[in-house]
C-alpha cells in the first residue's frame, strides 16, 4: 500500500490537509477523525479516508489520525529533498516582506531571483537577492531553470505578467493578486488571500478551543 503512486487528485489536497492539520498541531489536538477533518478543509469524509488510505500505516482510522504523524509525513512529501528555486515578481511592500522571510530556512525551498518595473529596484540586491528588470525575465528564469514563481504586483497588470511567466517556462505560480488568473491547463495556480487565513483561524478558535 505505501509504495502506490499517490493519484493526482490527492497529491492536490495535501497543501490543504497540511495546513489544517498545523493548526491543529499548534492548538494542542493530538488526534483526528476524518468526520472532523472534513468539517474543516471540506472534503467529504469518504474521500479523506481513501486519500489517507494511500499512507500505509498513517492512514489506519477507527480511533481517529494521528496528528503529529500525519503532519511530518505530508512535511517530508511536500518539500522533498532537493532545493527548488523561486522566482518572485514584483518588489513592494509584500514582495519586500517575502524576500526578507527566507523560505529555504525552513524548507529546500529559496527565492534566487526578483523581478520589477521600477528603475531604483532593479540592479540591488535585496535581503541577498538580485532584483532584476523585468526584460531579463524570461532569460533568468530559464537560465537559472525556475519552475516557480510568486506573483506580488498590483492586479491590474497580473494576467500579462502571468501570461510571460507561463511563456518563460513556469509551471506554478502562487498568486497574491485579487485577479483570477487564466493560464494553460499544465500552470498550477495556488491564490493565497490573507483575508481567508485569518477567517480560518477564526473558524478554528471557535470549534478547536476550550
Ligand atoms: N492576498 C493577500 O492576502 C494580499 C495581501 C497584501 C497584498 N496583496 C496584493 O499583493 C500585491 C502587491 O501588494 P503590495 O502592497 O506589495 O503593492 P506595492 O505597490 O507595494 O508593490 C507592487 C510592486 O510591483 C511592482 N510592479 C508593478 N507592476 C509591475 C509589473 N508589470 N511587473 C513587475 N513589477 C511590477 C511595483 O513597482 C512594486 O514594486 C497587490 O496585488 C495586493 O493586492 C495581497
Amino acid at each position: 500500500m505505501k509504495n502506490k503512486p499517490i493519484p493526482r487528485a490527492t497529491a492536490k489536497r495535501l497543501p490543504l490537509y497540511y495546513r489544517y492539520l498545523k493548526v491543529l498541531f499548534d492548538s494542542g489536538k493530538t488526534k483526528i477523525s476524518s468526520t472532523e477533518l472534513s468539517e474543516a478543509v471540506k472534503v467529504d469524509s469518504a474521500t479523506i479516508r481513501r486519500d489517507f488510505s494511500y499512507f500505509g500505516e498513517l492512514g489506519k482510522r477507527g480511533y481517529g489520525y494521528d496528528v503529529e504523524s500525519l503532519l511530518d509525513f505530508f512535511g517530508r512529501m511536500l518539500t522533498e529533498d532537493r532545493l527548488t528555486n523561486v522566482a518572485l515578481i514584483g518588489v513592494g511592500n509584500l514582495g519586500s516582506a517575502l524576500l526578507k522571510y527566507g523560505f529555504h530556512q525552513n524548507n529546500n525551498i529559496r527565492i534566487s531571483a526578483a523581478f520589477d518595473v521600477k528603475e531604483d529596484l532593479v540592479g540591488r540586491i535585496v535581503d541577498g537577492i538580485p532584483v532584476y528588470p523585468m526584460d531579463d525575465m524570461a532569460e533568468q528564469i530559464r537560465q537559472q531553470q525556475i519552475e516557480v514563481a510568486i506573483l506580488t504586483i498590483p492586479s491590474e497588470n497580473a494576467q500579462d505578467v502571468a501570461n510571460k511567466l507561463y511563456e518563460a517556462g513556469i509551471r506554478g505560480i502562487m498568486n497574491f493578486t485579487r485577479v483570477r488568473l487564466n493560464t494553460p491547463s499544465n500552470v498550477h495556480v495556488q491564490s493565497i488571500d490573507l483575508t481567508n487565513e485569518l477567517q480560518t483561524l477564526i473558524y478554528f478558535l471557535n470549534h478547536y478551543t476550550d
